[in-house]
């Protein structure tokens, strides 16, 4: 999944490393045309970001809490469904009872688009992720800047120095990661960067998820993902993702130590998202 190039720089493979070029060349054009600066005024003047941490806590016997998406089109599936109005999905989405909603906003393989947050979030009353593959700290405070509460870390896009540096530019900003891990050696990188920012978390919990999908196939994985959930420390928000459909799939995640479910796939192509929800947390 990754490989350490000449000074111990780290390097990410297969779609990671496509997607890491891509995002470079849109960090580029972005700084061109509104400065770091800009974006970090408009964060100040943003409302203080919604608790994810507390959003995404369940209690001992309760249903896991369920982070909707918001997905067009993925590199594993192509179009899943045109989704013309992102505001009125992610209102179906908390109206089933969401505790938060996950706005891709990649363009070219997930159809996904900036605006779709500045859209959404006047409608919500649940914390909301950006959902994309962050490389800069520059997209960390446009993600603010266009009201996002949380946003996604991919450990193995980002290696362990840098997980620890962006971590600690989310928590400045005012926002959560969700750290996300592959593969067991990432569980390490975690800790280091939630040990390394500790007091930007303050009592939060870290929430850490666990994607089930193999970024050299594109496909699912479940059992490798129940194996590395039950690995991670019970303080963390341990969140299952990707190929969740059923109540049983909601179960076995459950049973293997996770307090929250992201699900996309199965929601946006259920045409009754909201009923969807809700009949997946019954
Ligand atoms: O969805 C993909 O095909 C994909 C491929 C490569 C990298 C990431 C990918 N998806 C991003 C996600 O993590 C999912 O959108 C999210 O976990 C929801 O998954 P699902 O419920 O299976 O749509």
């Amino acid at each position: 999944m990754s490989k350490m190039g000449r000074n111990q720089e780290y390097r990410p493979e297969g779609f990671l490393a496509t997607m890491a070029e891509l995002q470079a060349e849109r960090v580029k054009k972005a700084q061109a045309e509104v400065a770091l600066e800009q974006y970090q005024a408009l964060a100040q003047a943003t409302p203080p970001a919604l608790d994810f941490a507390q959003a995404l806590t369940r209690t001992a016997d309760g249903p896991l809490r369920v982070i909707a998406e918001v997905k067009r089109s993925s590199p594993s599936k192509g179009a899943l469904a045109p989704v013309a109005d992102a505001r009125a999905l992610a209102a179906a989405y908390m109206q089933g009872g969401a505790a938060a909603v996950s706005i891709l906003t990649e363009e070219a393989y997930f159809h996904g688009a900036l605006a779709d947050l500045q859209q959404v979030r006047p409608a919500l009353a649940i914390p909301m992720l950006r959902k994309d593959f962050l490389i800069d700290p520059y997209q960390v405070w446009e993600a603010r800047a266009y009201g996002a509460d949380a946003v996604l870390l991919i450990a193995a896009l980002l290696g362990p120095a840098k997980l620890t540096e962006m971590t600690g530019v989310v928590l400045a900003a005012g926002m959560q990661p969700l750290i996300e891990l592959h593969a067991p050696a990432e569980v390490a990188w975690a800790e280091a960067a939630i040990e390394v920012n500790a007091k930007g978390y303050g009592d939060r919990r870290p929430v850490v998820g666990v994607n089930a999908r193999n970024l050299m196939t594109l496909q699912v994985e479940p059992a490798k993902a129940w194996e590395l959930l039950r690995a991670l420390p019970n303080h963390w928000i341990r969140v299952a993702e990707s190929g969740l459909r059923t109540r049983q799939d909601l179960m076995a995640a459950r049973e293997a130590g996770a307090d929250a479910a992201l699900i996309g796939e199965a929601l946006v192509t259920s045409g009754e998202p909201s009923r969807a929800i809700a009949e997946l947390i019954r």
